[in-house]
């Protein structure tokens, strides 16, 4: 197959190009000697210089995005690859988020110098992340912990556990094995206690929409059952209206004919909680998701989201 490179577009953090290089390397496995040849172009964007606050002070998701979309809507790039949980709900018209490889370990993990496990901290004790969701669920769990913000990407989190600026953290397993870090995790946290961020584990591919030559390069490594997952938990957040203010967990399993997603929001002292979940066939997951949000907005009420 005789073409133009493909131009894939990412961020130039350590785990941004972890995981553009496991999009170049299945293409380059799916397809074998027809693979085309695959530029990665990296992207600053506004996101990767404002490191000292809470993203949901600054903006939110979309600053590590906007960027990056431009050159996909202007044709700098064909492809660009995120990982899902930092994506906004809403995409720019004319782009699309519908391919997904498959899904790593959902799961969050404990990273400590000092202590073997959450519950061995004693009070008092620093953990520090800026995830809302990381920082409610730590304080429903261990309300005597400080929780401190705590930013940058997984090398400068690491660095910052080194420094002492806090006792232990929370990553993703997920980005720690992409990495091929996941010796500093220190213990796995399960779910029941860590339910994950929607999104969190699966590499989400954003393209143009109706760009047909691109959609059959990346259907070979295309990941339907993490499609559906994500079509789930991201209808979820969406129904949530993505408010960044709010501690969110959403987590989808699909089987062969189903679809089962149970989500959480929490007040930010995680105090305060409340659950739902449903199963639809795969084909409704997106309406599930919706369902699922809009019941989690019914139970929070009105002063649950304005209190934020
Ligand atoms: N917001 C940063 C971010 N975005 C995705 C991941 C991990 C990988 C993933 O969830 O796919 C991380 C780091 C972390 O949460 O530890």
């Amino acid at each position: 197959m005789q073409t133009n490179p493909v131009r894939l577009g990412t961020r130039g953090s350590p785990l941004a190009l972890a995981q553009a290089h496991e999009v170049r390397d299945r293409l380059a496995a799916a397809w074998g000697a027809d693979a085309p040849a695959i530029e990665i172009v990296v992207i600053r964007t506004s996101g990767d210089r404002i490191l000292d606050r809470p993203l949901s002070e600054v903006g939110g998701k979309g600053l590590f995005t906007k960027e990056i979309e431009d050159a996909l809507l202007a044709g700098d790039i064909d492809l660009a690859v995120h990982s899902s949980k930092d994506m906004p709900t809403v995409l720019p018209d004319g782009l699309v988020l519908d391919h997904f490889l498959p899904r790593e370990d959902v799961r969050d993990v404990f990273v400590s110098r000092r202590y073997a496990s959450l519950a061995e901290m004693p009070a008092g004790a620093v953990v520090g992340t800026a995830s809302l969701r990381r920082q409610a669920l730590v304080k429903r769990l261990r309300p005597d912990l400080e929780v401190v913000t705590y930013r940058g990407n997984v090398q400068t989190r690491l660095r910052k556990l080194d420094e002492g600026e806090a006792d232990a953290t929370l990553l993703a397993l997920a980005g720690l094995k992409r990495l091929g870090m996941v010796d500093v995790a220190t213990d796995v946290l399960p779910l029941s206690d860590f339910p994950p961020a929607v999104g969190q584990g699966a590499i989400g591919i954003e393209t143009r929409a109706g760009d047909a030559r691109v959609a059959g390069l990346l259907a070979p490594i295309h990941d339907a059952d993490t499609a559906v997952a994500l079509a789930a938990e991201r209808a979820l957040l969406a129904a949530l209206d993505g408010s960044c203010r709010t501690p969110i967990a959403g987590h989808a399993k699909v089987s062969a004919a189903t679809v089962h997603l149970s989500g959480l929001i929490l007040t930010p002292d995680g105090a305060v909680e409340h659950v739902a979940s449903g199963t639809a066939a795969r084909a409704n997951a997106a309406d599930l998701g919706r369902h699922v949000g809009e019941r989690l907005k019914a139970l929070g009420g009105p002063d649950f989201f304005a209190g934020l």
